[in-house]
């Protein structure tokens, strides 16, 4: 791992891995989180994905699967899965920043987090839950795949969430955005993420 000479922090810093169902709220948890965790120090990963730049909901970088494929090969991603038909991407800067001590919030898949937590056993991993009821409606209205697609979702929930890991810190997002934020605040402090503010 190379080293920043201006790097002034020594130690790792913890990944923050955020998990959980297709609609239950992650990009908007993260939105809504992105100043305070930025005021705290900790980093937020843009996700590479294979979908459209235009698709609603997510700040990610939009790339052909030709495309993806070169960032690959070149070893540009920390890690990368393929999930719901893309293939996703996080970039090789959030080891850097691992590494100058900072923090870093990684908008996960929770198929691949015995991989995740086997490249990175210090991760703290983060489950939003909302109830079946409540997503269902949420991807509907938010309208960014197909109903057919949905359905492959929340089909793709129902087996994942039989494989549930003890080891998740679940934050429910069933009703405001806000108790999910303060959830999400509790627990980074609880866990130490945010001791230096
Ligand atoms: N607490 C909430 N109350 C009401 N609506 C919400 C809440 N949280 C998220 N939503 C809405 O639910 C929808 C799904 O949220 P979002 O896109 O953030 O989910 P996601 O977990 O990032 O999904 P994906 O993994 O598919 O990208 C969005 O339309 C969002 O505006
Ligand atoms: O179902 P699991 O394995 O948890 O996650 C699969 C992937 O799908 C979702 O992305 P999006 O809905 O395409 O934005 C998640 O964010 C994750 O990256």
């Amino acid at each position: 791992m190379q080293h920043d000479a201006s790097d002034r922090k020594s130690g790792t810093g913890r990944l923050i891995y955020l998990v959980g169902p297709s609609g239950s709220g992650k990009d908007s948890l993260i939105d809504a989180s992105r100043e305070r965790l930025a005021a705290a120090g900790v980093e937020i990963a843009r996700r590479v994905i294979t979908r459209s730049a235009e698709a609603k909901g997510e700040a990610a970088h939009g790339v052909t699967a030709e495309q993806f494929e070169a960032l690959r090969a070149q070893g540009a991603f920390a890690m990368h899965w393929r999930a719901n038909g893309l293939d996703y991407g996080i970039p090789l800067q959030v080891d850097q920043w691992l590494a100058a001590g900072r923090s870093v919030l990684v908008n996960g898949s929770r198929a691949y987090l015995a991989e995740a937590r086997r490249r990175y056993p210090n991760l703290l991993a983060v489950l939003v839950e909302v109830r079946h009821e409540v997503l269902r409606e949420r991807l509907l209205a938010r309208g960014r795949e197909s109903a057919e697609e949905i359905e492959q979702r929340l089909a793709r929930n129902a087996r994942l969430q039989a494989l549930a890991d003890p080891s998740l810190h679940v934050l429910d997002n069933s009703t405001t955005l806000e108790t999910a934020v303060t959830a999400l605040f509790t627990l980074l402090h609880d866990e130490g993420v945010l001791a230096q503010v």
